[in-house]
């Protein structure tokens, strides 16, 4: 390669092996959570005697947001502050705000369980966040409290929904709600009825495979398919194109005017082909599919003293060799997947 290549590579933005562009990093705030939701931290792992991290083996908000400034000049436009349960970080509005800064980010959000999101709404809006997307898997009162594994009561969250609402985070609110065959799969109704016309957007995600430590089984997961052929029966609804390359969810608005819903597919419809997503644990580890089974030790450089140079080297190499595609690949591993990171460490 000549030196004007090597330049040229050196200073573009940097496109994956499969041409994909790094846009959006998620960040795990903090490894802990409030709750034991047996999709992902089933209470029987993640008991009393479970070793979650050290203070101090987290990264630093000058750690983070420094690799956020570094990431954003790659390419990077988007951070999700997620976990665990990244409002059980003390002080989250502080690195709101010093994140708000960066130059080239233009959209900030979080993802929570939304029990302490009463307590911190109006703040995080204050400090800069643009929108909020709350976790919520049921209205039924008795089997949310079991599907946080015992841990969480209903109206908090609906409290934090209706504050986050209150707050105006200028780029909204939206529910994410996991749906399992057996489960929750008849709430779903109760659920969209709840939140039509509100403007806060309920999203349904297939149940996956992720970590090492759920039950998950072909069997359990429930097609957006079925899920929009029967919100389509009740209330009916028409496909929206992506706003973006890679969108997540496939949105659907629905005729009557009462705002959009969107389906999040990635076991019956994977959208690999434009994952720009990469995510960073809260021990600083660097993972460039949600389903990694390996990644990139970044907190050891941040406290080596390497320079912003070296680092922002070592990111951009990190995505010019990736070539993860878990989801689409999912069938070929016949359920005998490699050992994942758990989604608490790697951030949903
Ligand atoms: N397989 C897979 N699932 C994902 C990925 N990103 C998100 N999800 C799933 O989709 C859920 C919702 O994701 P969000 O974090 O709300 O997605 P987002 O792309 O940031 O959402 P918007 O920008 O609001 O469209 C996550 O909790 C995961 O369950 C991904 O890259 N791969
Ligand atoms: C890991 S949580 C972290 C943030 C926060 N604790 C919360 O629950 O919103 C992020 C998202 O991952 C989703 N999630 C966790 N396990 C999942 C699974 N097995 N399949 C699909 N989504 C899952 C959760 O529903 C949540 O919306
Ligand atoms: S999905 Fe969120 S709330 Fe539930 S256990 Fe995982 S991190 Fe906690
Ligand atoms: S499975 Fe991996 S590569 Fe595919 S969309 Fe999800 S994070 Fe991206």
């Amino acid at each position: 390669m000549s030196a004007i290549d090597s330049l040229n590579e050196r200073t573009a933005l940097p496109v994956d092996q499969l041409g994909r562009p790094l846009h959006d990093l998620r960040i795990s705030v903090m490894d802990r959570c409030n709750f034991r939701c047996p999709y992902c931290m089933p209470e029987s792992t993640y008991g009393e005697h479970f070793t979650f991290l050290r203070n101090d083996e987290r990264l630093s908000f000058d750690e983070m947001e420094r690799l956020c400034r570094l990431a954003a000049t790659l390419g990077v436009s988007k951070l999700r502050l997620t976990g665990g349960e990244p409002l059980l970080r003390p002080h989250l509005t502080d690195l709101v705000a010093r994140l708000r800064r960066l130059e080239g980010i233009n959209d900030l959000a979080l993802t929570t369980n939304g029990v302490l999101l009463a307590r911190h709404a109006s703040e995080l809006r204050d400090a800069g966040l643009d929108r909020v997307t709350v976790s919520l898997d049921t209205l039924d009162p008795a089997l949310f409290h079991r599907m946080s594994g015992n841990r969480g009561a209903l109206d908090d969250v609906l409290a934090g929904i209706e504050a986050a609402q209150a707050a105006g985070f200028p780029h909204g609110v939206k529910l994410n709600t996991v749906v399992q065959r057996g489960v929750n799969e008849h709430t779903v109704i109760d659920l969209v009825e709840r939140f039509r016309g509100s403007g806060v957007v309920v999203r349904f995600i297939e149940y996956m495979d992720v970590g090492n430590r759920n039950d998950w089984r072909p069997a359990a997961v429930v097609p957006s398919a079925e899920l929009v052929e029967r919100i389509h029966a009740q209330w009916p609804m028409r496909a929206l194109p992506p706003k973006y390359a890679g969108e997540v969810a496939t949105r659907y608005r629905f005729e009557d005017g009462a705002g959009e819903i969107g389906m999040i597919s990635s076991i019956s419809q994977p959208f690999c082909g434009g994952c720009s997503r990469a995510r960073l644990s809260s021990e600083g580890m660097l993972y460039t599919c949600l389903f990694a089974t390996r990644g990139t030790d970044l907190r050891h450089s941040l406290r080596d003293g390497t320079s912003d140079q070296a680092l922002t080297e070592l990111l951009r190499d990190v995505w010019l060799r990736r070539r993860d595609r878990y989801s689409e690949e999912r069938a070929e591993h016949h359920g005998k997947a490699p050992r994942k990171i758990e989604m608490h460490y790697i951030g949903g």
